[in-house]
Formats: C-alpha cells, structure tokens, sequence
C-alpha cells in the first residue's frame, strides 16, 4: 500500500494541516511521504462521526464485533511485510520482535472475540421480582454492561503495533462496543497509517458505521488535547509518560462532563533478590536480569529499574554476573532522538549523584543509541533521596544494597505504585516472601517468582496494571481480557417487559450467555 500521508476520518483519507515526516531511528533522517496533522475541523468530524456510528455500533451483536475483530487481525497480517519494514525504520526495534509484537498484536484482537462470544463482559445480573415479598414486594432488576461511548486511543513510541492504533486499547474499546479515534504517534506514523488502513478497511468489509474508526496525526499535542476536551468522546486509553500521562488526566478532570482516562506511565518494576537464591545461583541470576534490563534497549514500563538485595557473598555474585554480561551488551538504537536524550540526562544524573556508584556499563554506541548501564546504592541514600525512584526510561537500573531484610521492607514501603515486583527465590526464602506479599500486593499490579516482568503474557488472568503513578488507576488493567471494563459501565432495568429488554436480559437467554440469577450463576 502507498501511504497517504492523511488522516483516516471516516475510512477516507483527510486532512491538509500541518506538514511533518517520520524519523528513521537509526539515522536521525526524515521518511517520505509527507504526513499532515489533523486540523481542529478534522478532529471535530472524526468525533462527529464517532458520536454518529456510536448507537448502531454499541448495538450490534456480539457476534459481528468479533467478526470485526478478527476481520481487523487478518486485514494486518495481509499487510505482509512491508509492515515489518516500515515498523523497523521508525522505530528502530528490530525484525524478530515487531513479528513477535504483530503476533500479539493479532492475538490480542482475536482474544477479544473471543470474549465477545462467550459473553461474561456483559456482567448480567438479574434479580427476579418477588411481588409477595413482604414488607415490600420486589421489582425486578435487570443489569448488564453497555459501552460508555467513544474512546480516545494514544499510540505508544515503545509499542508500535501492540499498543498502538490496533492495540490493546482500540481492541478492547471495540469489543466494549465504543467507536475509537486514535492518535498516532508521531514517532512512527507510516506503520500507523498503514494498520490504520487495515481497521479501515475491516470495518468496511464488515458493514460497520463509517464512524466506527478513525486514525488522526499530530507532531505535536494540540491534537491529543482536543480529543480529550472533545465533548463527545467518553474515555481515554493512553501509554507513555508520566508527565504525558497526568497531563491528560487533568485536561479530562477539568471537562465540564469529566471523563476516565486510563493512563499507564511509570514504573519501576522493583526486583527482590532473597537471600536463599543469590546464595545459590547470583551470578546465575545477575545474568538472566541483564537479558531482562537491556531487552529492546530497556524501553519497556515494565524494565527492572530497581534491585533491592541484602549485602554478602551472594549479591557480590550477583553483581559479578551482571557486570560481565553488561559489558558484552551492545549499544542499541533508541525509538526517538527526544527518548534518547531523556535517557541519557537520566544516567547523567545518577553518575553525579554522589551516593551511586557506576558498577558497570555495556558497550558504547552511536549517537542514537542508548548505552547499558548499573548502578549501585545504599538502602540510606536511597531513602534519603526522592530522585533515585524515578524512572530512567531505557537499560538502566539502580541496585540498593540493604543491610537486612528489614531495609528492604523499608524501602519497599517507600515506593509509589508499580506495574510489578518480581521476588527471586528459593524454599528456604518463603517465609520472608510470605512477609514481603502484603506489602507488594498494596503497591504492584503483579508479583511474579524468579522471573522478570519485560514481555506481558496476553490472557485473561492477566494484570498489567497498578496503583498510581503505573496507571491512573489501579483497579483495572491494560492487557489482557479484563482490559474490556474500562469501556464498559452497568446499567439497571427495573420492571421492564420482556420485549423491551435487551436480548441478553431476556428471559428466554436467547442469546445463550453466563448470566447471575439472584446472585447465583445460571445453571
Ligand atoms: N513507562 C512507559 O511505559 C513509557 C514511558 N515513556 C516515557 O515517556 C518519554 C517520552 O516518550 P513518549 O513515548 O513520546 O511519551 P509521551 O508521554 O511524551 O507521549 C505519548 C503521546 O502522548 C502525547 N502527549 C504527551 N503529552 C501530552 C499532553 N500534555 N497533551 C496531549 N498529548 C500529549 C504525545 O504527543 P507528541 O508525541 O506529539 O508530543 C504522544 O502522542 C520517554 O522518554 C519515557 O520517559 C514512554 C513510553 C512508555
Ligand atoms: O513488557 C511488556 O510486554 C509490555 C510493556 C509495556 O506495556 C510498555 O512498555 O508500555
């Protein structure tokens, strides 16, 4: 496929704003085509349009938006590979994990159908009337879930497929039943056109209102601001800073109709070495986590950040193993040049802060690529110093040595919320993790044993989520089945006849779905 260089307004391609290219990653060199940002007019008729197709959409049934769904991870993957190639370029991630990330990508959208035929997302819940109930009689109470109405999508830099235009996001907010109009980022704009296409395309193979989707460009924030002041778009799904992030959450709070957004910002991912495990296997362990930290150049909010450890012979092992495979590790290319910089000021900022020692650093690169490095801490200055928690985004982590397993507790309970925590362990260790549980569960989304959190299993059981500063907020989750609750919101029919229910509340089930009858699963 040619890129246009448009907007998607509609399934058409629009727009005459404001000229920009893409970057290559690795250069630093402007791409063809031409893009154009959207303009306010643009924005304003790819909401129209949302608010238009939101009724007929939200209405069709299950089994049309899972055919929609899947028709969107075919219409990708009959991109073919100038996806892939295009994907590289911008973004500088390279061959072998974009196909695995279309691959996620494509799961993602046909898990959601999935979901979408088995049924439970609609939460129906039905209290049957009991007129003879006394003192008062019963009505009869009928819930389920409908969607809120058109959602805000904003495209990731570290994720161009999965967390982009046809993303966790846009999947799930489709499959709630919520028209999408997604941002691109401008850190990758052509691979974005070109899945954009694809959902265009889907939805006109499938008969969808026109207004079901639409993609919008920007090389700036005006248009990521007038989509969530616009009156008529619902919600937002958002990945990327936290500065971003909370800057979006404030716009929307101060709507005069507010509106969620669900922002995942940052984290950073606190690995626990217990004692039991550096004893037998630290250096073992050291290495494994330099795989971790330096995965796609560490650009991932689930990166591990911080090490927390008890000071001996088997964190010294620890450290041993991770300086050697550190310095092994190739500089790679960073997604932007603005990410590039950040992450340099960060490791510029933790090499003059006198309470961190460097431990080791991997190989030096080219001007666009980011250089591995550790860095080690005490358990006092970090406690001592707010700065040493914020997150360098990239292949940078701080170890705190801590005298005793009380120190790590204490530092522990210092952290703001995050995404995960991992505890490295083996039996003799279980009792100090049954004691360090309670504490994680209050500030991570998810707890994971002798592994590392980069590379977020796509399933139902799936948290990717956590207490604020990881997300907006820490009830709900961006990957995974749940991620569909962000879109939904209950409503209760009370006493209505049975041909103006919906058909999920019908009494006859015709739709044949998991239902709560006074509070017990149907049979
Ligand atoms: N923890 C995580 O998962 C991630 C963290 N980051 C962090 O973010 C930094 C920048 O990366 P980037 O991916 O561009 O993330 P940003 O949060 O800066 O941007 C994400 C998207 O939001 C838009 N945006 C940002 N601020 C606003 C605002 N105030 N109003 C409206 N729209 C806004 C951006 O537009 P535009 O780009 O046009 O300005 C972009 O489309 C990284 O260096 C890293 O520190 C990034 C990615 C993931
Ligand atoms: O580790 C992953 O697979 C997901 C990471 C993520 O959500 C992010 O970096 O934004």
């Amino acid at each position: 496929m040619t890129l246009t260089g448009r907007n998607i307004i509609g399934g058409r391609p629009e727009g005459e704003g404001t000229a920009f290219r893409a970057v290559a990653a690795a250069t630093g060199r402007e791409i063809e085509p031409t893009f154009h940002a959207a303009t306010a007019d643009d924005v304003d008729r790819a909401c129209a349009l949302a608010d238009q197709a939101f009724d007929a959409y939200r209405e069709t049934d299950p089994e049309r938006r899972a055919a929609f769904l899947e028709a969107i991870a075919q219409a990708i993957l009959d991109i073919g590979d100038s996806l892939i190639v295009r994907c590289m370029e911008e973004s500088g991630l390279p061959r072998a994990r974009l196909e695995g990330e279309r691959g996620r990508t494509v799961g993602q959208l046909r898990m959601f159908a999935g979901v979408l035929r088995e049924g439970s997302f609609l939460g129906v819940r039905i209290d049957p009337a009991l007129p003879d109930r006394q003192p008062l009689p019963r009505p009869d109470l009928r819930l389920r879930n409908v969607a809120v109405g058109p959602v805000a999508v904003f495209g990731a830099s570290n994720f161009p497929l999965a967390f982009s235009v046809a993303g966790g996001d846009t999947a799930s907010a489709l499959a709630a039943g919520c028209p999408v109009v997604a941002k691109a980022h401008p850190a990758h704009p052509g691979t974005s056109e070109l899945v954009g296409a694809a959902v265009a395309k889907a939805a006109a193979q499938c008969g969808m209102p026109e207004g079901v989707f639409s993609l919008l460009f920007d090389d700036g924030i005006v248009v990521g601001q007038r989509l969530v002041s616009d009156s008529r778009i619902a919600a937002v799904g958002f990945t990327g800073s936290r500065t971003g992030g909370t800057a979006l959450m404030k716009l929307a709070a101060e709507r005069p109709v507010p509106i969620p957004v669900y922002a995942e910002m940052s984290s950073i991912n606190p690995v626990v070495l217990l004692p039991d495990a550096l004893a037998s296997r630290g250096g073992a362990i050291g290495k494994a986590f330099v795989g971790a930290l330096t995965l796609g150049s560490g650009q991932f909010c689930t990166n591990p950040g911080l090490v927390l450890a008890v000071e001996g012979a088997g964190l010294d092992a620890f450290l041993s193993g991770a300086a050697a495979a550190l310095e092994g590790v190739a500089a790679q290319t960073m997604l932007t040049p603005g990410i590039h910089r950040t992450y340099c000021a960060g490791v510029a900022a933790l090499e003059a802060n006198e309470a961190v020692t460097l431990l080791a650093r991997g190989r030096g690169g080219g001007e666009t690529q980011g250089q591995a490095a550790l860095f080690a801490t005490s358990a006092a200055a970090f406690l001592a110093d707010h700065r040493l928690e914020a997150e360098v985004f990239g292949a940078a982590s701080l170890v705190v040595r801590c005298r005793d397993i009380g120190e790590i507790r204490a530092v522990l309970a210092r952290l703001e919320g995050q995404l995960t925590a991992a505890l490295h362990m083996e039996p003799g260790d279980h009792e100090a993790a049954r004691a360090l549980l309670p504490m994680l569960e209050r500030r991570v989304g998810r707890i994971l044993v002798n592994g590392f959190g980069t590379g977020v299993e796509v399933g139902h059981a799936m948290v990717h989520g956590g207490p604020y500063p990881a997300t907006s907020d820490g009830r709900t989750t961006s990957v995974g089945s749940l991620a569909i609750q962000h879109f939904l919101r209950p409503v209760c029919y009370q006493d209505l006849p049975d041909t103006l229910l919906p058909r999920e509340l019908q009494q006859a089930n015709p739709l044949g779905i998991p239902r709560r009858i006074d509070g017990r699963h149907e049979a």
